[in-house]
């Protein structure tokens, strides 16, 4: 572990080792530790300004941590020296070079690994990680929807989804997720013939009836936060036998209007019991390997413990989070205190 100054002794005679991190206890012999924690990112504009707010500025600096723009037209391996590398940019380019620096700097934590993230890269592999949970003795059972995934030729869909069996009305999904708005263009199909008018590759997911309310679990390390959310409003018998034709709908459920105040009804409001999003928690982070996103989790209507996982998002919106300044904060600061811990203990 790289120390960023040296030891040194204050007027009280008090060992002062300049670390790093927030080490909240006294280090070893009583030395008092003083932080400095380098937290490099590299962010899109959009994210910056959404992530970075000045709550979170102020903050960190009050915590010791630094903050540092990564210069995206300068070499990685002439900015720094940083603790920690957080981002959200998509070009391969940058994972190539983000993955070239952490050969040479493995002491540097990267939040979240390049290979990791790419597996919600794609509407499929998401969800693939998280289809086979069993947490039914965590109060309530955990799945996800039945898709299918279609790579091209439209006029096959309507067979394809013939001979999969799966329900209609189905949520059309752009299978690739790339931080652009046409990954987030999705539609519902009402009747099978319709379906050979969308546009691969895509998945076809089952619609799943929830009472029009999500479920938003952000995690960020072991922190869990879960928030309510509008979603799209229940589909009937009737608006199937009543309605044909593929329909594209909006962004429904990333805008920051909580639906947490809203008047709603109490079992579909209810919030996941708190032991199961702790154990999904845990399960999703060791599984995908991340430790910076959030899942979109639905109750299926009538049910008082079948939840679905419909959507796994890397490093979303924590800005909308009530209180993520000091959530994030002590996640850095956590990383560096464990880091260091270890570099004292020899672990
Ligand atoms: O996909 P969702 O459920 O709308 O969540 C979005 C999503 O994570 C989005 O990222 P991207 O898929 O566009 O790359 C986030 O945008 P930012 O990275 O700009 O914040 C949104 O913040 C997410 O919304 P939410 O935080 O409500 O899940
Ligand atoms: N299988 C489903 N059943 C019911 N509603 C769904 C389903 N899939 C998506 N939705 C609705 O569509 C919204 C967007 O779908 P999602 O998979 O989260 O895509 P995005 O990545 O664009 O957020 C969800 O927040 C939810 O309101
Ligand atoms: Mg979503
Ligand atoms: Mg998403």
């Amino acid at each position: 572990m790289r120390l960023h100054g040296e030891v040194s002794f204050d007027e009280d005679e008090e060992e002062v080792v300049m670390v790093p991190a927030a080490l909240s206890s006294p280090l070893n012999g009583g030395a008092v530790a003083v932080t400095r924690l380098v937290v490099g990112y590299a962010l899109t504009k959009k994210k910056v300004k959404s992530f970075l707010q000045p709550k979170l500025l102020l903050l960190a600096r009050k915590k010791g941590i630094s903050l540092v723009a990564i210069d995206d037209t300068r070499p990685l391996a002439e900015q720094g020296p940083f603790d920690i590398i957080l981002h959200k940019i998509t070009s391969k380019e940058w994972q190539q070079v983000l993955e070239d620096y952490h050969d040479e700097h493995p002491e540097v934590t990267v939040l979240d690994p390049p290979n990791a993230i790419n597996h919600l890269n794609n509407r499929q592999s998401m969800l693939a990680e998280v289809s086979d949970l069993n947490l039914s003795s965590f109060y309530g059972e955990v799945c996800t929807p039945r898709q299918l995934v279609i790579m091209k030729d439209p006029s096959s869909i309507p067979t394809a989804v013939a001979m999969a069996g799966l329900t209609l009305p189905l949520v059309a999904k752009p299978l690739v997720v790339d931080g652009t708005s046409k990954s987030h263009e999705l539609s519902l199909a009402y009747d099978e013939a319709s379906l050979s008018m969308l546009d691969p590759p895509l998945v076809l997911q089952e619609f799943v009836n929830h009472g029009g309310i999500l479920f938003k679990v952000y995690i960020i390390g072991e922190t869990i936060q879960v928030v309510r959310r509008f979603s799209l409003p229940d589909v009937n018998t009737y608006d199937l036998l009543n309605n044909v034709g593929v329909y594209r709908f909006p962004r429904v459920s990333c805008a920051a209007a909580s639906a947490d105040h809203a008047d709603l009804d109490p079992h579909i409001a209810e919030l996941p019991p708190r032991p199961l999003l702790e154990k999904l928690g845990k399960e999703l982070r060791g599984r995908l390997g991340l430790r910076l996103f959030n899942v979109d989790m639905i109750r299926e209507l009538g049910t008082k413990d079948r939840y679905y996982i419909i959507d796994i998002n890397y490093f979303p919106g924590f800005g909308k989070m009530p209180g993520y300044e000091h959530i994030f904060t002590d996640f850095l600061l956590n990383i560096a205190q464990s880091k260091y811990k270890k570099c004292l203990t020899g672990g």
